[in-house]
């Protein structure tokens, strides 16, 4: 996608995405769709991030939450949206949160980015604060769709190697990245890092990507993609407004068969420690 500091046109666009995503699902089988990092509002004030941010609907939905959650009714799909803030320490700031629908609508997970990007990029933005108004979070989210557990990252997250170690280890055969890459680092850094992941661990990486130039000027990488457990990446074919979709077919025996081949988990000498602070 390329966003917009519009939340409604983004959800006509997902609306429209998620017509063509679903059209050629065969009935009664699990289906995932991932969005981009920040896909109801990018490319505005940070602020208004702040200002948007909801409650994290454990009992009851915000409206934005709402919406998402009738459009994985509406077209039957679990549906991922990758980071739309949540409110953190009273509304002061909030959290870049991924949350998982059900295809009947049920929250049925959450996470809260964990690295924020503070990080000085060679390009007109120059100089990244995340941190000015987003809240870390503090755990670690593997959720069961139809069987495969999927783990949950976000951007930034692809380069502390440890986190996705972690997904693998409590279970992850897919892991979903929404991201929004610099159009700089992306371009350096984007694919070998997807790849690199996936095949270190084993598991499907599905990468959702903000993709072109934003109202703010800011430029984002896109180059969205699966990457299968082997490595083979199908990237993202996209329209002439930006917006685009790739889909790719869950393959349980290529995933065993990679694990069984090069059993890495058996052979791992290290062990890990996540430190919430
Ligand atoms: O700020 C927002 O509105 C939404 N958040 C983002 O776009 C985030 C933080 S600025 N982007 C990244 O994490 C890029 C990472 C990246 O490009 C890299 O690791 O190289």
């Amino acid at each position: 996608m390329t966003s917009v500091p519009d939340v409604d046109a983004n959800f006509a666009s997902i609306d429209r995405l998620l017509t063509a995503a679903t059209a050629n699902v065969p009935q009664g089988e699990p289906h995932l769709v991932v969005l981009p990092e920040c896909c109801l509002f990018f490319g505005g004030a940070e602020k208004a991030q702040l200002q948007l941010a909801e409650p994290l609907g454990e009992f009851s939905l915000g409206s934005m939450q709402y919406r998402l959650a009738q459009l994985a009714r509406k077209h039957r799909c679990n549906l991922l949206a990758g980071s739309v803030p949540t409110i953190a320490n009273n509304g002061e700031r909030f959290h870049a949160s991924s949350l998982l629908f059900s295809d009947q609508g049920i929250l049925l997970g959450d996470y809260q980015k964990l690295h924020l990007f503070d990080v000085q990029v060679n390009d007109n933005t120059k100089s990244y604060l995340e941190s000015r108004y987003t809240e870390p979070g503090n755990k670690i989210t593997v959720i069961d769709i139809g069987g495969v557990k999927v783990g949950l990252a976000i951007c930034y997250d692809v380069r502390f190697p440890e986190l996705f170690r972690a997904l693998r280890q409590q279970g992850a055969q897919v892991i979903c990245l929404p991201s929004a890459f610099t159009q700089v680092t992306g371009e350096a850094h984007w694919q070998p890092l997807l790849q690199a992941r996936a095949i270190e661990n084993q598991v499907y990486m599905v990468a959702a990507a903000q993709q072109g130039e934003h109202v703010n000027g800011r430029r984002t990488h896109g180059h969205a993609m699966v990457v299968d457990p082997w490595g083979e990446c199908q990237v993202i074919k996209p329209d002439a407004d930006g917006h685009g979709l790739v889909t790719h077919r869950y393959d349980q025996q290529l995933l065993s068969q990679v694990r069984e081949s090069i059993p890495v988990a058996q052979h791992n000498r290290f062990s890990l420690t996540f430190n919430p602070k």
